[in-house]
């Protein structure tokens, strides 16, 4: 019998608020296996929303030996809108019983139930680290010391009471606040910080205890009892499956070698080389550029070059359509694909999908390639393109017919390592084109001229930028949200338009753009991927983005969110730009979206680690905080590099936390209007299995060919932003992309 019963694991209900914190509390109770003696925690998720009263919770409960209650947007005083579940889970009488730690929203609805007020703090803190301080001694801070730091992101906060026992409190502008209790006769017990927090000490001695209690606790009352008679795996089975995490296509464990056809080259290390080699290239070209340089960034430039056998992937999410055709095939007429686009008329190029569909799409195209080849080679052929804001799971849909994901398959590329002088002319079906291999050994690689212009031709152009008045009324209502606890930090962004007097094409306005704003992220695509396809249809973009979002190879994933800008100026040095950068401000904003690219990693792999912590780094106009944040033993997982691109879409750090509400809070404050590329990853996925994708920002893109620019910029708003400074910030930011039309004519 005990054998037995030390076979089944512990199991845990977590009621999942939608935060962007909560898979972090998953992992934190997991690690926490064979800690005490509780033996294997396994945690069972589902939202707050999946039973919408706790009647129809009630069956599952004797399976589980206790509930954590996740953080969370909203307040419990709203009721079932704002909490879900947790507004009539404390109702049933058979809860009284079964252990529970509540974390911040969690512990408010926990303490609002047993009579406690919950009021909105004078002063808010979001990311914020404190001193916690015990207030008495109690097994659940078995071990700590009197005082430890722990990181706090609440709005509201609940009043001592007479049902609680208070365990620790922390004192601020607010006064004494209760941050720890337990509930007067139950095993419940509750934090108001974040113990899940990369920055919260001893977080994990908090859940370790906390299974420990529970564990006695229920082999005091009986209650574990149901391990020997009801125990049935199906139970949590049913439950796991109320939140879909079906892998996008299953993971393959030895990936075929394929001979590819690559040349080296030894080459100069000036990252001028790609540009200069581009420049020598009239061919269509899609181009991932270094033009400036790190220790960690900026080592890979990438030119692709498609041909006839390129298929290109469209995916418009408001039409729920994608097309696949091939590069300027012939016999593909955009008329008629556009005509079934619009129109729904049969086309054997258009398929109905939705966005989860084409995510499948691309697996299926991706895993049916995927090789064990060359993994030294960032990139040796596979889909390249853009993936636009909307593409990311959480975003509303917004009729439109501009394209939301762009992909094109590349079998031939020019590859270049700035950091050790080689170029790789690389070849999947071994037809690298002979008259660049031409143009290649005409050009003195090992000493590039290149004189590209910082001006544009003399020109006029229109730019139309929303007004100031607009943006301060965007903000404020920004600062009601996250005042009431409807969000921790909110990205709030604004388009500015430029209309160009006469013929610029793209590739000129791209030679200014980098030369004014070299960044390691330098994307050139020029999508006219059907003869016919016309101007005010083609999709382009020319990004210097400074942000990585995601890499990785066939073990590691890597998110790299930068959160946090200072303007360079001649008083503004680095040493200057660091002490501001580690602010309250800069530092509560930037740890808040370290936490959330943590838990979407932690959502889908168990071994996440933050690699960097806010370093700062130095650009053309800006020094901007950084943080790395890496998941290991990807190979060991059912999932792939795909879905964690697919999952942590849109970038958190252009969205704010929590990201779901918050997304759907700037739908409304940004106006209903589509970030489109602006907000989305540009990068590729390469069949040796390795992907690299930045940040869509200082870029310019346009739906039409040029006729009109389109470029985005914005910033985190917290509660201790001002608003006349993040206008300032914004501005900065559009005129990393923007100096290229004011300054010239
Ligand atoms: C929103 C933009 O940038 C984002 C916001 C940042 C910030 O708030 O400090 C920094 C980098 C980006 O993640 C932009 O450049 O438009
Ligand atoms: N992190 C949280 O769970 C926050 C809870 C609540 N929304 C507040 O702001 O206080």
């Amino acid at each position: 019998m005990t054998a037995f019963r030390s076979s089944i694991p512990f199991n845990v209900l977590f009621i999942n608020s939608y935060d962007s914190f909560s898979y972090n509390v998953v992992r934190l109770l997991e690690q926490q296996s064979h800690k005490g003696g509780y033996g294997e925690v396994r945690v069972t998720t589902i939202h707050n929303d999946t039973f919408t009263h706790v009647s129809q919770l009630k069956k599952y409960l004797p399976h589980f030996d206790c509930l954590v209650l996740g953080p969370g947007p909203g307040s419990p005083v709203n009721g079932v809108e704002d909490v879900g579940l947790l507004a009539s889970l404390f109702e049933d009488d058979d809860l009284s019983q079964i252990p529970i730690l509540g974390i911040c929203l969690g512990f408010q609805a926990m303490c609002l139930s047993q009579g406690a007020q919950v009021n909105e703090l004078m002063t808010v803190k979001h990311g914020q680290v404190y001193d916690i301080e015990l207030t008495i001694e109690s097994e659940l801070f078995k071990g700590y010391p009197s005082q430890y730091k722990s990181t706090r992101y609440h709005s509201l906060h609940v009043e001592p009471s007479l049902g609680l026992i208070p365990l620790a409190h922390t004192n601020d502008e607010n006064g004494q606040l209760l941050m720890a209790i337990q509930v007067v006769g139950k095993p419940w017990f509750g934090v108001q910080y974040h113990p899940e927090s990369c920055c919260s000490e001893l977080g994990w001695l908090l859940v370790s205890n906390f299974l420990q209690l529970a564990q006695r606790h229920n082999e005091c009352s009986g209650r574990c009892d149901y391990k020997g008679s009801i125990y049935d795996v199906h139970v949590y089975d049913e439950l796991d499956k109320t939140i879909d995490k079906t892998p996008i296509y299953e993971h393959q464990v030895d990936l075929p070698t394929q001979d590819i056809s690559i040349r080296e080259h030894n080459v100069c290390k000036s990252p001028l080389l790609t540009l200069y080699l581009c420049d020598a290239i009239h061919d269509f070209k899609f181009v991932m550029a270094s033009s400036s340089q790190d220790p960690h960034r900026g080592r890979w430039s990438i030119i692709c070059l498609p041909n006839e056998n390129s298929d290109v992937l469209t995916h418009y999410t408001s039409l729920n359509k994608t097309t696949i055709y091939k590069w300027r095939d012939r016999n593909v007429s955009w008329k008629d694909v556009n005509a079934s686009l619009q129109y729904g008329f049969v086309h054997p190029c258009v398929f109905s999908e939705d966005k989860g569909q084409f995510w499948q799409t691309i697996g299926q195209f991706v895993s049916s390639r995927l090789m064990s080849s060359r993994p030294d080679l960032p990139f040796v052929g596979g889909l390249v393109g853009t993936l636009g804001y909307e593409m990311g799971d959480v975003v509303p849909s917004i009729q439109s017919l501009n394209p939301d994901a762009k992909l094109v398959y590349i079998e031939n590329s020019i590859v270049i390592d700035h950091f050790s002088g080689k170029m790789y002319t690389i070849s999947l079906s071994d037809d690298f084109p002979v008259h660049i291999m031409q143009i290649i050994s005409q050009l003195s690689i090992n000493d590039p001229r290149l004189e590209w212009p910082s001006e544009l031709p003399p020109m006029k152009f229109d730019i139309e930028v929303s007004s100031d008045a607009s943006y301060q009324h965007a903000f404020n209502a920004c600062q009601d949200y996250m005042r009431r606890g409807d969000s921790y930090e909110i990205c709030l962004t604004r388009q500015t338009q430029v209309t160009p007097h006469g013929p610029l094409a793209p590739w000129r306005l791209f030679q200014t753009l980098v030369t004014r704003n070299p960044a390691p992220f330098s994307s050139y695509f020029d999508f006219q991927d059907l003869i016919d396809l016309p101007k005010d249809r083609t999709l382009c973009l020319l990004s210097t983005s400074p942000e990585r979002f995601l890499k990785w190879d066939h073990d590691t994933c890597e998110l790299r969110p930068i959160k946090g800008t200072v303007k360079k100026t001649d008083e503004v040095d680095l040493q200057t730009a660091t002490r501001i950068l580690k602010t309250p401000k800069e530092f509560g904003e930037n740890l808040m979206i370290l936490d959330l690219i943590r838990n979407d990693l932690y959502e889908l792999l168990p071994d996440v680690r933050v690699k960097d912590f806010m370093s700062v780094e130095e650009y053309q106009t800006v020094y901007q905080l950084v943080s790395v944040v890496q998941a290991q033993n990807l190979s060991d997982s059912i999932y792939s590099g795909l879905d964690v691109l697919k999952h942590s879409l849109p970038p958190g750090s252009m969205t704010g936390a929590p990201k779901k509400i918050t997304v759907q809070l700037l739908h409304e404050i940004e106006q209903r209007k589509r970030r489109g590329i602006y907000s989305g990853v540009t990068g590729y996925l390469s069949l040796n299995n390795r992907a690299d994708w930045s940040v869509n920002i200082r870029c310019l893109y346009s739906y039409n060919g040029g006729y009109h620019w389109l470029c985005g910029a914005g910033g985190a708003i917290t509660v201790l932003s001002q608003g006349e400074s993040e206008l300032a910030e914004l501005n900065t930011k559009l005129d990393s992309a923007l100096q290229c039309f004011t300054n010239s004519e």
